[in-house]
């Protein structure tokens, strides 16, 4: 059966640095040879740290942005083929939810107003019958009818974002890319959301790339997760496996990085040495291998392919086989997934009090 989504080979450099001449003399390699499935009515995250490429990633899904190479097949049919009508449709099935959802609201426009244009534009239902669906809409994501002739600015943050989703709802998607939906909510409203998330897609068997850099959230929604590191992706697995046993060195700091909720749990947080590269100028072989504890000489010069194992579990790693298991070097207490299991509980948990980096980050000492 074929996926919803097919991303291969996805490439896009921006340019950093023009000669006098207007000449590129620099590149970003933002994204560099990605490639992902997403089956309908399933979650994959895209997770790593601030600048590994996960937004290009979703702009590019979306054809906002031209690749430089790749290609990215909905329902089987190539988007760099398709001709502006067949573009205009895409835009129907495939939506996107940003982290700021005031900026992404119209501040002058009513919520009847912001959910009713998207019903106009894509001519979706009769200008009599456009009320009606923009209150069901409203309580498709939990919010009251009567709110419909507010502004904005009159609600939470919370009530925003499901406004957000409620107005990605109205043209019936396959496909929601959620760019960080609850990084900038309080900490209170984040599982509510991400419940309400998990809800309309059971009910609409919705499709989401979950864009994200905190695990503690991706756990929680996630049917499978990309691990992405300056461009490319290291490792890809079934949510459950890939917590109970990450096999890339990255995934298993960025694991370890999670924010413990009880203070004085017992916790080895990997901290990583080593120079912090930039996509401007991303290391040679692999990507990782500045920051890597296990590096060989080979890391340095070959580039690791991404290879699957029969389960679909797909690591970037020249030293996956060799590796010790992840119980040995992540908990010092007890198993990794009952502390997990504890984090899921209390997710939203911030990074203060638990290390330097924050939520989802790595933390990285220059090495001696
Ligand atoms: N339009 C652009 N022009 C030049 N460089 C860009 C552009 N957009 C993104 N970049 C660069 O590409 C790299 C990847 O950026 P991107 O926003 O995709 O990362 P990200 O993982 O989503 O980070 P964040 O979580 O901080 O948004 C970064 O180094 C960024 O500075």
């Amino acid at each position: 059966m074929t996926a919803l989504l097919e991303v291969e080979g996805l490439v896009k450099h921006f340019v950093a640095e023009r000669s006098i001449f207007g000449r590129p003399t620099a590149h970003v390699k933002a994204v560099d040879g990605v490639s992902f499935t997403v089956e309908a009515g399933k979650t994959l995250a895209l997770v790593g740290e601030s600048g590994c490429g996960k937004s290009t990633v979703s702009r590019l899904v979306l054809r906002l942005i031209e690749p430089d190479a790749g290609t990215v097949r909905f329902e089987g049919r190539d988007l760099g083929a398709l001709n502006a009508e067949q573009l205009r449709a895409f835009r129907r099935d495939a939506q996107l939810i940003f982290q700021d959802p005031y900026a992404s609201l119209n501040p002058r426009m009513t919520v009847a107003q912001i959910l009713a244009e998207p019903l106009a534009l894509h001519a979706l239902v009769p200008s009599a019958r456009r009320r009606e669906r923009v209150e069901e809409l409203l309580r498709l994501v939990g919010l009251e009818p009567r709110f419909a002739r507010r502004y904005p600015h009159e609600f939470s943050g919370g009530q925003r974002q499901r406004i957000a989703i409620a107005r990605a709802l109205a043209v019936e998607p396959k496909l929601i890319i959620c760019d960080e939906p609850v990084s900038a909510l309080d900490v209170s409203i984040r599982s509510q959301i991400l419940n309400l998330l998990r809800d309309l897609q059971d009910r609409l068997k919705l499709a989401y790339i979950f864009v994200s850099h905190d695990l503690a959230v991706v756990k929680h929604i996630a049917d499978r997760v990309a691990v992405m590191n300056l461009g490319t992706i290291v490792e890809t697995a079934d949510v459950q496996t890939l917590f109970a046993t990450p096999r890339h060195p990255y995934s298993r700091a960025l694991l370890s990085a999670i924010p413990v909720p009880k203070p004085r749990a017992k916790r080895s947080r990997i901290v990583l040495e080593g120079e912090l590269p930039s996509a401007l100028n991303p290391p040679q072989g692999c990507r990782f291998h500045t920051r890597c504890p296990y590096v060989i000489a080979r890391c340095r010069t070959e580039v690791p392919q991404l290879l699957a194992d029969s389960a679909g579990h797909s690591t970037a790693c020249h030293r996956t086989a060799e590796l010790p298991p992840p119980e040995s070097i992540v908990p010092s207490d007890g198993a990794l997934s009952p502390v997990l299991e504890k984090l899921v509980a209390a997710f939203g948990v911030t990074a203060e009090g638990t290390g330097r980096a924050g939520v989802g980050q790595v933390e990285t000492m220059p090495r001696a």
